[in-house]
């Protein structure tokens, strides 16, 4: 059989990028993946199953802002001078304001009943059990009131929020302690390639160190999935239809790099079709990260990212990364728009990828080049912190132009851990 897709549109120059990215898409199953219940500490970086709503009013009873004295406003004349009687701290039951009296009361505390404001203590003067007020308060002066910040009923999460600190906070405050998140797709990730070795092993003439296995997984799991790291497989069918099979089981998504495209060493496809895998995607216009495949193995999605591991980063950002959240039912990833910060002529007819380094100029963004080009090098990644995205159609970028930018998690300000 042969589960190449007819359509596979993978003429020389490879499928158009906008095309592949909705084939890559289009694997991830209909249904985004089944929820499960996890503790509340451990939401953040998951994805909420369901809406969440606030099932208490906060703050929950009218209570002081400041250490300081309830009142009650009406007939409160200046400079009067109030007996104080009582004292509400945090913690303690709300009790009767006495008419005509100051109620000492501290941040936090509940209001006695009767007083309609709190004056800081910083705005008395306190004599033993007297206090002389300046400028009577206004009403409501001081007072954070039952349910102004949030409440009951109110929307607090929606399907589909990458949760962080923020919502934990915010379902700590409501007593929530557990929370419905969609489980995470279970990767197998699987680097190929005899040259490879683990790091801290030693090196022998020809052989390199598997960094893309390393840079894959931090990725993956800022992305939020679980990753399952399946041993290097060598360059060598059996082997790699082995690898292939035993990776599929079990998991919701297959990622390999490497030996995806044209020698006579790279048997990611052939292996991937023998195993009744299908391919949608082959060869995409895109610079770097043209031998890119994607398909289906078992009950599995498939994708495989070139070796070089600017072509891998590539591949990760423009597909993995859009394909895992649709996978968990969260938003699109969005880009940052940045201004370009230098000139360059290049080839119309395929999308590329370059590394960028970011600075703020005012309220914009602008974008230098980050080290030069080729695919196979590392240390421009350092100086980076995203890939600038120029569309195939794209001639020449001048400085001023506005570009978009796929952000590296956390690399960048304001970049959430991932989604
Ligand atoms: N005749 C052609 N040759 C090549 C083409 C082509 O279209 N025609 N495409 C080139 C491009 S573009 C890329 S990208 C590479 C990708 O090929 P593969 O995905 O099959 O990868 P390999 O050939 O196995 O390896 C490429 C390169 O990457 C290094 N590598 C592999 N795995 C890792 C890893 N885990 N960590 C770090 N580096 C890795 C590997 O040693 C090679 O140097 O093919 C071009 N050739
Ligand atoms: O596109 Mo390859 O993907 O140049 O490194």
């Amino acid at each position: 059989m042969n589960a190449i897709s007819p359509n596979l549109a993978c003429c020389a120059g490879g499928m158009a990028f906008g095309e592949a990215r909705a084939r890559v898409l289009a694997l991830a199953p209909g249904l985004p993946m089944a929820p499960e219940t996890v503790p509340l500490e451990e939401g953040a970086g998951r994805i909420a199953a369901a809406p969440v709503r606030a099932r208490l009013s906060l703050p929950g009873f009218d209570q002081s802002a400041m250490d300081g004295y309830a009142v009650r406003t009406a007939g409160l004349l200046p400079g009067a001078w109030l007996p104080v009687a009582g004292r509400t701290a945090a913690g303690e039951e709300p009790v009767f304001l006495r008419p005509g009296t100051a109620h000492r009361i501290l941040t936090g505390a509940p209001v006695p009943e009767g007083a309609d404001a709190v004056i800081a203590q910083e705005e008395v003067l306190r004599r033993e059990d007297t206090v002389r007020i300046g400028a009577p308060p206004a009403p409501g002066a001081h007072l954070r009131r039952r349910g102004e910040d949030i409440a009951a009923g109110d929307t607090l999460l929606r399907e589909g929020t990458l949760l962080d600190w923020r919502h934990l906070a915010v379902l700590a405050a409501q007593g929530i302690g557990s929370v419905e998140v969609r489980r995470r797709p279970r990767v197998a990730l699987l680097s190929s390639g005899r040259e490879l070795r683990a790091p801290g092993d030693e090196l022998a003439t020809g052989q390199i160190h598997d960094s893309n296995g390393p840079m894959l997984r931090a990725l993956l799991r800022a992305w939020g999935a679980e990753v399952h790291i399946r041993p290097p497989v060598a360059d060598e069918p059996a082997a790699m239809r082995e690898a292939l099979r035993d990776a599929a089981a079990g998991a919701d998504l297959v990622l390999t790099t490497a030996g995806i495209s044209v020698g006579e060493e790279d048997h990611v496809r052939d292996a991937l079709l023998s195993l009744g895998g299908e391919l949608s995607v082959l060869k995409v216009a895109m610079k770097p990260g043209k031998p890119l495949g994607a398909g289906r193995i078992g009950d599995a999605v498939f994708l495989g990212l070139p070796g070089n591991p600017q072509a891998a980063l590539a591949g990760a950002l423009a597909f993995l990364r859009p394909l895992l959240a649709r996978m968990t039912g969260a938003a699109e990833p969005a880009g940052l728009a940045a201004l370009a910060g230098f000139a360059m002529a290049r080839k119309p007819g395929r999308a590329e990828f370059i590394p960028v380094s970011l600075h703020r100029r005012g309220a914009c963004l602008r974008a230098e080049r980050a080290g030069p080009d080729g695919a196979g090098r590392l240390a421009p990644l350092l100086l980076a912190q995203g890939l600038a995205f120029l569309p195939a159609g794209r001639d020449e970028i001048r400085p001023g132009d506005e570009l978009e930018i796929l952000p590296f998690p956390s690399a960048f300000p304001g970049e959430a851990a991932h989604g």
